[in-house]
């Protein structure tokens, strides 16, 4: 290739790429790098990753690509994500960053605070809210498409939930920045007790889990039920402002999803599903209610160590 030819083309990528950000995009990730989220992809990724929680899907599905396809938002997506340890919280937060941004959790867009890791020490809450707000405020600047997942929200201080509270509401702009395009997900255990009695109740009258509705959901995740010490006050300090758009309940996994968990950990993995191993591994979890045993007390989350054991060569 001749000097003035390879100049010549070097000269155009270079233009491309700073005078379409988009042809730069296909190289490094970007702020909404996929501004037209796949319904049909994220239904997939549900559908296939997800086990045991046919609600929790389909809030999120519609939710999330409801939410992607407005282009004028008015005001953050808010979900607040709700149950029993283990039963795919976060699992399914990472499913939907996934769906927005190719690197996942691990993007720059995509921010993960845990209560009891970032947050610490009650005596430092009002450093935490100003580094916080500075944060959130500083990352939505960059980049309007910004996700933030709070982790055990229910052990977050009070204090720090009011200083995330004018970031979700309905304002055009908040000194300067629109809030309106970013996504807030919060994670926590508060009401899966509640939860756990209605998956109860249908498993007890002989119904199929898949014909709980939302609605039965409803009081499980109602004001009252979060208006206690042990939840934490921040639901009603949210809910009464009406800064939640989805309440997702999370149902506690059963013998079965857990084989689930198991066999697809193995395919991951890049084993042959052994199912021997499968049942040896879900027999080793604990169960409750004492009489009953359906339900696994710490979902998925521990069958991926009991499995190390039968790989440990
Ligand atoms: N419903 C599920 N379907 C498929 N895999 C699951 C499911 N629930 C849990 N898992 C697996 O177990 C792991 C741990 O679950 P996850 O961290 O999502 O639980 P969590 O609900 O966020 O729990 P916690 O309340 O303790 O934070 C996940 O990374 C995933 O691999």
């Amino acid at each position: 290739v001749e000097p003035i030819s390879l100049g010549l083309a070097l000269a155009g990528v270079l233009t491309g790429y700073i005078s379409y950000p988009r042809l730069y995009c296909l190289f490094a990730e970007c702020c909404g790098q996929k501004p037209n989220l796949s319904r049909e992809e994220l239904q997939k990724d549900l559908n296939s990753k997800l086990f045991g929680q046919h609600l929790a899907k389909k809030v999120i599905l519609n939710a999330v690509s409801g939410f992607m396809s407005n282009a004028k938002p008015k005001k953050p997506l808010t979900l607040s994500l709700h149950g029993w340890t283990g039963t795919g919280k976060n699992f399914a937060s990472k499913i939907i960053a996934e769906n927005i941004y190719e690197g996942g959790l691990n993007s720059d867009y995509v921010h993960l605070f845990v209560a009891t890791l970032h947050f610490p020490h009650a005596s430092n809450v009002t450093l935490y809210k100003d580094q916080l707000q500075l944060w959130i405020r500083g990352n939505v600047s960059a980049c309007a498409r910004s996700i933030f997942i709070f982790d055990e929200m229910d052990k977050m201080h009070a204090g720090l939930i009011d200083a995330i509270k004018p970031f979700l509401d309905y304002y055009d702009h908040v000194d300067g920045v629109s809030y309106q395009k970013a996504i807030f997900i919060f994670l926590s255990n508060a009401g899966a007790e509640r939860i756990t009695d209605v998956a109860l109740d249908f498993w007890r009258s002989g119904k199929q889990r898949e014909e709980i509705k939302l609605k039965d959901m409803e009081h499980a995740l109602s004001v009252s039920a979060f208006n206690n010490r042990k939840s934490g006050f921040w639901h009603s300090s949210l809910i009464d402002r009406n800064l939640i758009d989805y309440f997702v309940p999370f149902l506690p996994l059963e013998y079965k999803h857990l084989k689930m968990c198991i066999r697809s950990e193995m395919q991951s993995r890049g084993y042959e599903v052994d199912e021997d191993i499968v049942t040896r591994v879900a027999e080793e979890m604990t169960f409750f209610p004492k009489e009953e045993r359906i339900f696994s007390d710490k979902g998925c989350k521990t069958v991926f160590t009991k499995l190390d054991y039968y790989y440990d060569d």
